[in-house]
């Protein structure tokens, strides 16, 4: 469960007592989650989720992060915003973690969506996408190409068999790839980079809210649009939906169409989506810390999007 960082019921209250909220009733710990410690809380008036930050990166991240929810939703995209304290600070210290509140979005995340719910989740993106375009602020990718040598190189001193194998294969796809995230090469703009079924949630037949928007960035709009056709339109195994895929991105396209060069180089921003998915993933298998109580993903899923990618007459 993604509890890192135990919080006392007391402890937390004695931290919001710098927000402007009514009496908490209730502080629960959430199970979802892979990265942050996350705990449910319920006033007398709202709920709302309580996030301590675990990672350097996330940490260097988070006003990026927290100021791109604040700017989407004031622009009426539907995220739940996160809450100042009584000094207009959007986050502050707890158990020596920079810790946040965000409002709670209603809803729960599509398990098995259905092609109207694929057609929504892409315009959302597209939406996100128009919305992000006058939003300052920088960060870079903290998953960037830049970082997925370091990646790489890190798991293969654990790695074997067919991991060493697809690490292999990795290394021999980089530098084609890399190359596809010179900005000057397609549009660029503020990204969620991790827009995966499990961070939209729907409310009935709208969208709730997104969330989890800590690997926010700045990026090539259509690289988001890959990663999010790679999350929604593949099976757990890794095999495609061609029209699962296909009504996502007529969904995407219904607000935003694409330019004539992010169409072309899609299928790659999907090799390279794959790529940098199955990177993190092997990397936090081989380097699983099982005091964590957190079930590593599997990166082989993941891995095996790449064969659809590599068939651009199929996008
Ligand atoms: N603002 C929110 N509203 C409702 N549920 C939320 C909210 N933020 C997080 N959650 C719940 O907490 C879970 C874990 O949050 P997430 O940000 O994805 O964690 P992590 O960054 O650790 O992966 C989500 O799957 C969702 O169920
Ligand atoms: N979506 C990523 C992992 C990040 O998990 P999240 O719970 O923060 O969305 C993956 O599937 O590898």
């Amino acid at each position: 469960m993604a509890v890192f960082t135990p919080v006392l019921e007391v402890e937390a209250k004695a931290f919001l007592k710098a927000w402007p909220l009514s009496e908490v009733v209730e502080f629960t710990p959430i199970a979802e989650g892979v990265q942050n410690t996350n705990y449910r809380v319920r006033t007398r008036d709202a709920a709302y989720v309580l996030t301590l930050f675990e990672g350097a990166e996330e940490q260097k991240g988070l006003p990026f992060c927290l100021g791109l929810m604040q700017h989407l939703g004031a622009k009426g995209f539907a995220t739940p915003s996160p809450v100042a304290d009584l000094d207009g600070r959007l986050s502050g210290a707890l158990k020596g973690r920079p810790a946040a509140l965000v409002e709670w979005a209603a809803g729960a995340w599509r398990r098995n969506p259905t092609l109207a719910d694929q057609h929504l989740a892409g315009r959302t993106l597209a939406e996100l996408h128009l919305a992000g375009q006058d939003y300052a602020a920088r960060r870079d990718n903290p998953v960037g190409p830049s970082h997925w040598r370091a990646l790489a190189e890190r798991s293969a001193t654990r790695a074997e068999g067919s991991d060493r194998k697809m690490l292999d294969e990795i290394e021999r796809l980089m530098p084609d790839l890399v190359r596809l995230f010179d900005p000057s090469l397609l549009p660029q703009g503020a990204i969620h980079a991790d827009y995966f079924p499990d961070n939209v949630l729907f409310d009935g037949d709208r969208i709730g809210g997104v969330i989890d928007f800590y690997y926010g960035c700045n990026g090539a709009l259509v690289y988001d649009l890959a990663i999010a056709l790679s999350a929604w339109g593949f099976d757990a195994e890794g095999r495609a939906d061609p029209e699962a895929i296909k009504t996502f991105r007529q969904g995407y396209e219904s607000v935003r169409p694409l330019t004539a060069s992010e169409a072309s180089l899609l299928p790659q921003m999907g090799m390279a989506a794959a790529v940098r998915f199955t990177l993190t993933r092997l990397h936090d298998r081989l380097f699983h810390d099982p005091a964590h109580f957190v079930t590593p993903k599997d990166p082989v899923p993941f891995w095996r999007r790449t064969a659809w990618w590599n068939a651009p007459a199929l996008v």
